[in-house]
């Protein structure tokens, strides 16, 4: 069985990596990464400058087991130690290497971006227009027009095949308007979908308290809970972006939803709040349980079945 892929034009081993934001913060993080059996990995989303973060308790799994709350704040190194950590990569390694972004400001995004093309590293930049949890700065990903504008600024400027990270949408008029967008863009290879189901909140049913500390309580929720969403937004534009690529994040447990992120056209799928609760490991089982499913169901390699889910 062969679960091999491509993305951007680079070649995975398999199609699974982390959630950006998760096991990827520092050199630490990445590391096992690398060592784990993931096929790929990107970077924590990167500001201009260090960044602490909002304070904690801003992460949590949630006491249902169906999922996670974070309002983690945008904590990151800064994007030059992430654009060092690309110049010391060892692209030999057969594992490609995804950096996302995500600056505070049009400008900053123009600053990191042109620093990261200046450098003519083999590296995919991934644009996030999804953060939830930056108090005071909406989601680009939900302002159509700001985005187009954003687009047109960076798309050009990064030259190479690039991606964004989306938010959930939930209308379908929204798929329409912002698929409209991406397909202006030629280098705009795929898109990454979801980003965490913004700011749900999260009650401790005995101390009557929200779980986490900022944002009185609200927290993007991952998780199980937003398989759902997660696939129809998969699916929503694999049918919207003619050539271009969808990569699932979303509610993955086991091999099962990894199937179904395939199904709805991922072409290769992420794993956040269960790669933070499981650890590295997670890639390992998750890979077998795949490669089991395909196995009873005949299938050789995800080609096969990529975006085949049937209609009624
Ligand atoms: O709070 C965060 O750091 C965060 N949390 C998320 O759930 N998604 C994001 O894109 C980010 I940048």
């Amino acid at each position: 069985v062969d679960l091999s892929t491509k993305v951007a034009g680079l070649s995975l081993p398999n199609l699974l990596f982390n959630a950006s934001g998760v096991c990827c913060q520092t050199e630490t993080d990445l590391k096992l990464m690398i060592e784990s059996e993931s096929g790929s990995l990107i970077t924590k989303s990167a500001t201009y400058e260090y960044r602490e973060g909002n304070p904690s308790p801003r992460y949590l799994p949630l006491p249902s087991g169906l999922g996670s709350i974070n309002s983690m704040g945008l904590p990151n190194e800064g994007y030059e130690y992430y654009l060092n950590f690309a110049k010391n990569y060892d692209y030999s390694s057969k594992k490609p290497l995804f950096i996302s972004l995500s600056g505070l400001s049009l400008a900053d995004n123009v600053k990191m971006c042109e620093a990261f093309v200046a450098a003519e590293l083999p590296c995919v930049l991934e644009v996030n227009f999804s953060c939830p949890n930056v108090p005071g700065k909406p989601q680009l990903g939900y302002d159509m027009e700001a985005m187009e504008s954003a687009l047109n600024v960076l798309a050009p400027l990064i030259k190479k095949p690039f991606g964004v990270k989306l938010p959930p949408y939930f209308d379908i008029a929204h798929f329409d308007t912002a698929a409209t967008i991406f397909n202006k863009f030629d280098n705009l290879v795929y898109v990454t979908c979801i980003n965490s189901v913004g700011n749900g909140l999260a009650i401790d049913f005995e101390t009557e308290s929200a779980l986490i500390k900022p944002k009185d309580g609200f927290g993007g929720l991952g998780g199980l809970m937003v398989l759902n969403t997660a696939l129809a937004n998969v699916n929503a534009f694999y049918r919207r972006l003619p050539g271009k690529q969808v990569i699932g994040v979303g509610g993955v447990t086991s091999g099962k939803e990894v199937f179904l992120h395939v199904l709805a056209g991922a072409s290769a799928v992420q794993i956040g709040t269960t790669l933070k609760e499981e650890g590295p490991t997670v890639f390992a089982r998750i890979n077998k349980e795949l490669t089991d499913i395909m196995i009873a169901k005949g299938y050789k390699s995800l080609d096969e079945f990529r975006g085949k889910v049937k209609t009624l």
